[in-house]
Formats: structure tokens, C-alpha cells, sequence
């Protein structure tokens, strides 16, 4: 693709939301991990206080980079629940065939910080797509970002899944 705007030097919408996107199925990949390290512990799969740490960081992050840090904390509601999505539907996987769950159990706190750098990353991106967020194409550039990015990333049905509802706030409806 273009990337930004050739001739204009103006960055075109797909180049605005693909960061977001690519950086939305990365922060999926880590629900693998997590729910690996929550597996067989009893650790609940669902930790808001852990939630609403990262709504209170991101929320600073956001004032600090420049993102409108309301459309920031609604986006990051979305990409937790789309983590838990992954979470649950292996959970529920692992439970039915045992010979599916992991052997390893990756240490939560180094996880997390893998999650931390994701989110910072992932602020950025939405600093900088303002232009494509706030635009009537909005939606149609999304989805033509997740395609591309379910296709290089090779994601399964679960993740594909997840995605779709990792991004739903990135367009303000109107
Ligand atoms: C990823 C985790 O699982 C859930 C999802 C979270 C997230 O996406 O940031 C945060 C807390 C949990 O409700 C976790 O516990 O770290």
C-alpha cells in the first residue's frame, strides 16, 4: 500500500488505522499468553481491578500524547473485552479436549508488561488516526485494515473474531 499519501505528503485513512489495527491483533496474541498463565490457577479470567488500572494509565497516557482520552479509554473498554473473548473461548477449548492446553504457564507479570508496551503503542496510534477517526469512511477503512490484517497475521476464527470486537469504538457513531 501507499502508506502515506504519496504525492500529498497528507497520510492517507488506511494508513491512519492499519498501526491501530496491527497493534489491536497484537495485544489479542497476548490473551494466549495470559490465559495460559491463568490456566488451572483459579485465577478469575475476568480482573477488573487489573482493568481499571489500565483505563486509569491509558487515560494519562492519552492527555500526555495527545489523544482525546474519552475516544482512548472507550476504545481500550473494547480491547479488554475483546482479550477475554480469546481467554474464554480457549478456556472453553482446553476444558473440552485437555490435550489442547498448554504445557507451560508464562509468569503473568511479564505478560502484563508485554500488555504495557502494547498500550502505550496503541495510544499512539490513536493520536494519530484523529483524521481517520473522525471521518464518514471510518467504518469502511476499519474493516478493510482487519481484513488485511486477519490475512497477514493468518488469524484463527477466535481471533478474527476478537478483533472485530477489539475495534468497534475507533469510529464514533453518529
Ligand atoms: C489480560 C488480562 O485479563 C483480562 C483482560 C485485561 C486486559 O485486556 O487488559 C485486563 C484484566 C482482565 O480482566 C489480565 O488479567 O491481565
Amino acid at each position: 500500500h501507499e502508506g502515506s499519501g504519496s504525492r500529498t505528503g497528507v497520510p492517507s485513512s488506511y494508513s491512519q488505522l492499519l498501526p491501530l489495527t496491527t497493534l489491536s491483533a497484537e495485544r489479542l496474541a497476548t490473551a494466549d499468553l495470559v490465559a495460559a498463565a491463568k490456566w488451572g490457577t483459579g485465577s478469575p479470567i475476568d480482573d477488573p481491578a487489573r482493568e481499571q488500572v489500565v483505563l486509569d494509565t491509558v487515560r494519562k497516557q492519552a492527555v500526555e500524547t495527545g489523544a482525546d482520552p474519552e475516544a482512548t479509554v472507550a476504545i481500550f473498554r473494547d480491547q479488554i473485552e475483546a482479550n477475554k473473548l480469546v481467554q474464554r473461548g480457549l478456556h472453553a477449548l482446553w476444558t473440552a479436549d485437555p490435550s489442547k492446553a498448554p504445557a507451560e504457564r508464562p509468569d503473568l507479570t511479564e505478560v502484563r508488561k508485554e500488555i504495557n508496551r502494547i498500550n502505550i503503542e496503541l495510544v499512539r496510534a490513536i493520536a494519530g488516526s484523529d483524521r481517520a477517526r473522525a471521518t464518514w469512511s471510518c467504518r469502511g477503512v476499519l474493516a478493510v485494515t482487519a481484513v488485511h490484517v486477519r490475512h497477514e497475521k493468518q488469524l484463527d476464527k477466535l481471533h478474527s473474531r476478537a478483533l472485530v470486537r477489539a475495534v468497534p469504538s475507533v469510529c464514533p457513531v453518529r
